[in-house]
């Protein structure tokens, strides 16, 4: 997977450029926690979604959703990396503005994605159950 490969210079080719590439994302499930239970809740959303036969603008949302929330965990991750590549471990407050940032980028990006997952799911719900309110 390229992981351990040493590589500096620049890829030579798509092929090298793929396998770097493919090395990030297994990095990022492998090594970020909250990364994987996202996934693992994007992934109940699609089986939801599926379940509910959501139209093509709901499943346009719900992939938007899930996409702005894998986004700030990638560059939650790369803002992490960098910091501790500068820092190590001393305490810095840049590092910690940089990182709490990062962090807070989740934080909203998952909010949006509640509130997504809300406004679509609740009222499919509510007429599949066929609840009256
Ligand atoms: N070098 C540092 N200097 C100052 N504060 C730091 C430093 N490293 C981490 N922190 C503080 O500790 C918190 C947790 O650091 P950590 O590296 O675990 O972030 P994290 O990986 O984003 O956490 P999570 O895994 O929950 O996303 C940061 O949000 C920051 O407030």
């Amino acid at each position: 997977m390229g992981l351990n490969d040493k590589q500096v210079n620049k890829n030579r080719n798509f092929l090298q450029s793929l396998t770097h590439a493919l090395s990030g994302v297994y990095s990022l499930v492998s090594t970020e926690r909250n990364f994987r239970k996202h996934i693992i809740l994007a992934a109940l959303a699609i089986i939801m979604g599926i379940w509910l036969r959501l139209n093509t603008n709901e499943w346009l949302w719900i992939t938007l959703a899930i996409f702005v929330v894998v986004v700030a965990e990638v560059l939650n991750t790369v803002v992490e990396s960098i910091v501790d590549l500068i820092v190590g471990y001393h305490y810095h407050d840049e590092a910690k503005k940089a990182k709490d940032v990062a962090a807070g980028g989740v934080l909203i990006a998952a909010i949006f994605a509640l509130v997504i997952g809300c406004l679509i799911f609740v009222p499919e719900l509510i007429q599949k159950f066929n609840v009256h309110l």
